[in-house]
């Protein structure tokens, strides 16, 4: 195996490979440009790190979805682990006999077919309450009212939790933590390059991340410790209210839950609960903030969706269920091409191949990344004509195209645990937006309509920069339902 070419990519220099080439901003974009030139699977090197790019669908899914048992480990992240984040769910090590409790219990928890799943309704369908009265009262504060949507959500299924005020103490907990990772890991890639840095003692001069995460770690910690203990102490008082934590918490011989037996029960419990809002908040706010701007530059969408709506709902000022969605394919439709014009997170997360492989006659090497440019294969023409015009139709009909939401929820044994939470979740709040309210673009201070800047944030998991939107209701019917019933 070793003979055969690593796959194509952009000339290396000799020692730091494509270091010096490396975009810093929205990398999907060069690495589609590199992928046109040189063909769907690309290899990059930086110094002795080998990272190969798939491109297509079918690159993707035939080694990470075909092949999962081997490309779905994650790269080791020293930084991680040194902040003691290696257990986290998104990136412990697939060997890790961990790894398939940690999916067994997500799968159970989270997965429509469940029993357990069906507890999460009233907490999606309370929220989106919230949400839609929001947006009546201030509309203008639509980014902040989507976020605490989204956590709200999150901290409810994770641990029963509810989310008080815009400066939540769990939400400023865990995004003051995560933000602190970010910014953590970034500065310090070079111990990911040449891990022997680790063994630095800190007070040395090269090892100042060993000091930054000394002081940092509690903070890191915390993330999951104190939701933790919260909700341990809610059932232990007899006040919890149903959640996914209370369910694998609760005794096994209380009849009600599947209780942890030991210390490792309950620390597997932490990551897991943890994994909820880590994987939820931020994504399921990227696709709801995407679609807000869509809507404001494609009116002509955004009318018939809202027609389907208005002839479904022949009158009655309610609020949409997961019982509607089949008989709204258009909302379904538009739902869809918000996640393929738009995917949430471009590069999805990272893997890892564990042994030599070999592909189309190409090497990929045993420890090399495996990156899925999922925005690529979500705008390649081949699959989707005419693959940058926003158009939901293209999934509806009897040839419809490939359903982008397989494609963008991530690939083999790590595909996205929550993705039917998420896809209930995006229905329940884009319907009911649609049918509360008509987006359109912004006005200036004369009152005329600002073009919004179409270009989305470089990160893993992506938002629209500087979205505005105006917001006006059109139904004021289902704005008073909910005051009824709350
Ligand atoms: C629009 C919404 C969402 C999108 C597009 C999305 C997408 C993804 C992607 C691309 C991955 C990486 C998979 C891979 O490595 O191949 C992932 C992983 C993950 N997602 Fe989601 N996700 C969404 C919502 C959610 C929700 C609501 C939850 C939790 C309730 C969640 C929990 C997770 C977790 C825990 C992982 C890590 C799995 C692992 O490493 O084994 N996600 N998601």
């Amino acid at each position: 195996k070793r003979g055969l070419p690593l796959p194509p990519g952009p000339p290396r220099r000799y020692i730091t490979g494509n270091l010096h080439q490396l975009p810093t901003s929205q990398p999907w974009l060069k690495y589609a440009d590199w992928a046109k030139e040189h063909g769907p699977i690309i290899s990059l090197r930086v110094f002795h790190r080998t990272e190969i790019i798939l491109n297509s669908a079918k690159a993707a899914t035939d080694l990470l979805d075909a092949r999962s048992l081997i490309y779905s480990d994650r790269p080791p992240s020293w930084m991680a682990t040194l902040a003691g984040r290696a257990r986290s769910v998104f990136l412990l090590s697939s060997a890790h006999p961990w790894f398939s409790r940690y999916r067994k219990m997500l799968h159970a928890g989270l997965s429509r077919r469940t029993a357990q799943a069906q507890a999460w309704r009233p907490a999606q369908e309370l929220q989106l309450g919230v949400l839609i009265r929001g947006l009546a009262e201030k509309p203008e504060a639509f980014v902040g009212l989507i976020r605490t949507f989204v956590a709200s959500t999150a901290l409810k299924i994770a641990y029963g939790y509810d989310v008080s005020t815009d400066d939540d103490f769990f939400v400023t907990l865990i995004e003051d933590g995560a933000n602190a990772m970010t910014k953590l890991i970034q500065p310090f890639f070079l111990i990911e390059i040449f891990p022997f840095l680790r063994f630095l003692p800190a007070w040395f001069p090269f090892a100042r991340f060993k000091r930054v995460l000394q002081a940092n770690r509690k903070m890191l910690d915390d993330i999951e410790i104190i939701p933790f203990e919260w909700a341990k102490n809610k059932i232990e008082t007899g006040t919890h209210s149903d959640s996914f934590f209370s369910q694998y918490f609760v005794p096994s011989d209380s009849g009600s839950g599947h209780g942890p037996h030991g210390d490792e029960e309950r620390e597997i419990l932490k990551w897991t609960a943890g994994s909820i809002y880590g994987g939820g908040a931020h994504t399921t706010a990227s696709a709801i903030a995407s679609f807000f701007l869509f809507m404001s530059t494609h009116p002509t969408v955004q009318k018939r969706a809202q027609d389907e709506i208005d002839a479904h709902l022949c009158g009655a000022g309610r609020l949409l269920t997961l019982e509607d969605q089949k008989a709204l394919p258009y909302v379904s439709a538009l739902i869809k091409e918000v996640l393929r014009s738009a995917p949430v997170a471009p590069l999805g997360l990272k893997h890892r191949v564990t042994q030599d492989d070999v592909y189309n006659g190409l090497f990929i090497p045993k420890g090399g990344t495996i990156i899925a440019n999922i925005w690529a294969i979500a705008h390649d023409d081949e699959v989707y004509p005419d693959p940058f015009a926003f158009d939901p139709t293209r999934h509806l009909g009897e040839n419809p195209q490939r359903d982008p939401f397989d494609l963008v929820i991530g690939y083999g044994r790590r595909v996205c645990p929550g993705a039917a939470l998420a896809e209930d979740t995006l229905f329940l709040a884009i319907s009911n937006i649609l049918a509360a309210f008509t987006i359109s673009k912004a006005l200036d201070g004369e009152g005329k309509e600002t073009e919004p800047c179409v270009e989305w944030r470089t990160a893993t998991v992506t938002f629209p920069l500087n979205l505005r939107c105006r917001i006006v209701p059109r139904s004021p019917d289902i704005i008073a339902s909910l005051a009824v019933a709350q």
